[in-house]
């Protein structure tokens, strides 16, 4: 019987830090899109963001976040690649590392109403099949994408982001259940977020 193509996730992120909703959104395309894998790729500079922190403590993060998952694992092919970070180069680099695999690239409905401003758009739909997961407080806003090459998934609403994380930790807040545990510790072994500005 003729195997069917792997079937490779791609949860691309800042990660500062990473969160439960990053996770759930991971989880619940995996099991609606019978995924074998999911890679997180942390973005190296995310260049239409705030400075983000180090990406190697953002790396790390994400690491022992999903170090649980047996389906999950995290790649450097973002943070190792100089200059800003462009999905257009996550998927050529997935592409070629996996020349035979379909590709679903995993964002929240908020980054998928800016797509069509990404680079080289156009060509990022002939490399991956895009999810959008619902998220609270953000629309899934109409954009210019070829609807065959894009699902919409609802899962289950939880209204974290990582913000919200970095202004609990400067004002003293706990963010204990909003990141994994593991998290938690890094965030206070490392002192991450107290100086925060954004
Ligand atoms: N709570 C959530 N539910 C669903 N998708 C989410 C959620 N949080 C983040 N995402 C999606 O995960 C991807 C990576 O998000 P990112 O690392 O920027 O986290 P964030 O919480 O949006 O960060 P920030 O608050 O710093 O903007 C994006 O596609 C984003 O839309
Ligand atoms: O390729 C682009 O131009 C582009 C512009 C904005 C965001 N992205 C990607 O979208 C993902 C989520 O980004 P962010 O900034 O919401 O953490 C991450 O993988 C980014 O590299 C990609």
């Amino acid at each position: 019987m003729a195997q069917r193509p792997r079937r490779l996730g791609i949860m691309g992120g800042t990660f500062d830090p990473i969160h439960h909703g990053h996770l759930v959104a991971a989880s619940e395309v995996a099991q609606h899109f019978g995924l074998d894998e999911v890679v997180f790729v942390p973005t190296g500079q995310p260049y239409q963001k705030r400075q983000a922190s180090p990406s190697e403590h953002r790396y790390l993060m994400t690491v022992v976040a999903t170090a649980s998952n047996p389906r999950f694992r995290v790649s450097r092919a973002d943070i190792d690649r100089s200059g800003p970070t462009y999905t257009i180069d996550t998927l050529r680099d997935m592409r070629d590392a996996h020349p035979d695999a379909e590709l679903f690239f995993i964002t929240g409905a908020d980054a998928f109403a800016s797509i069509v401003e990404w680079k080289d758009a156009d060509e990022l739909w002939e490399l991956a099949h895009f999810v959008a997961v619902t998220r609270p407080g953000h629309e899934m806003e109409a954009t210019d994408y070829p609807p065959e090459r894009v699902s919409r998934l609802e899962i289950p609403a939880l209204a974290i982001s990582s913000t919200d994380c970095r202004a609990r930790v400067r004002a003293g807040y706990p963010v204990w259940y909003l990141v994994p545990d593991g998290v938690v510790q890094y965030i206070s072994k490392h002192d991450l977020y107290r100086r925060d500005t954004a």
